[in-house]
């Protein structure tokens, strides 16, 4: 199934503390961005890509675009002070196919198997979303006290990509600005239009680069993944 991708990658990367977008860092000798966006350029599904970045970190990214032969950003728009909003404003913009993934720059390590099967459920169902089972005790907790532990068995960790119909996106996007509502996800947006959004199970590696842990995983992923080839 042919879709066209949105990269979110207008962040601060605050909780890494790098002193810098994050998405610069290099992994095994190349940008957390650059990892992200070859999944997409070697996808022969992806059939464009659009990127929301900081006005003052564009022209660095259209330099990384040709330095490692990045071929398939259709346009770059300006990012907002939410990711949302760095989303909103591609939405805004995207055209090419009738289905439309949302995926977070700062998540390399995505399956392309994962991405096709979520390409193919937003096609069926209108809107889809990777995740994984949580595999730990999970338990509610205010003001640092147990309320209660919550099953399970029906708790899944939410990942990118989010794979919508693009008139299910825009329309959900629309709404959320009108009514000034602020998700952390694309799915938040379309749930409470009453539309339902499907689960598509995704892998443990698909990390979001987040804080400084995160970049000993991801070298720890790129080695293991060279030694399985
Ligand atoms: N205003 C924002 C905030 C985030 N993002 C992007 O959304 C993805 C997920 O966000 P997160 O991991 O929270 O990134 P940062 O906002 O950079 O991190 P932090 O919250 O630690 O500052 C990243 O690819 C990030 O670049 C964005 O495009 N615009
Ligand atoms: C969209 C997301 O990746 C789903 O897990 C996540 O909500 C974005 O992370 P943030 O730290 O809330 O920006």
């Amino acid at each position: 199934m042919k879709y066209e991708v949105i990269l979110p990658a207008a962040g601060s990367g605050k909780r890494m503390g790098a002193g810098e977008n994050k998405l610069f860092l290099k992994l095994n000798g190349i940008p957390i961005l650059i990892h992200t966006l070859n999944v997409f350029q070697e996808d022969q599904d992806c059939s464009g890509i659009w990127l929301a970045a900081k006005p003052e970190e564009q022209d660095d990214i259209r330099s990384l675009l040709d330095e490692y032969g990045i071929t398939k950003v259709k346009s770059i728009e300006t990012g907002g002070d939410e990711r949302q909003h760095s989303v909103q404003a591609c939405v805004k913009v995207v055209e090419g196919t009738d289905i439309v993934l949302v995926h977070d720059a700062a998540r390399p390590f995505i399956h392309k198997e994962v991405i096709s099967r979520l390409a193919d459920e937003a096609d069926r169902s209108g809107a889809a979303v990777a995740g994984v089972r949580a595999k730990d005790t999970m338990k509610l907790v205010e003001d640092g006290v147990i309320q209660e532990t919550v099953n399970r068995e029906n708790l899944w960790i939410i990942q990118t990509p989010q794979a919508f119909k693009s008139s299910v996106l825009k329309e959900a996007e629309e709404r959320a600005e009108a009514d000034g509502f602020l998700g952390t996800d694309e799915a938040m947006l379309v749930e409470r239009l009453g539309h339902p959004v499907t689960i598509v199970e995704s892998t443990y590696d698909n990390i979001k680069m987040t804080t400084v842990d995160d970049l000993i995983f991801g070298e720890a992923i790129i080695k293991s993944r060279q030694e399985e080839n």
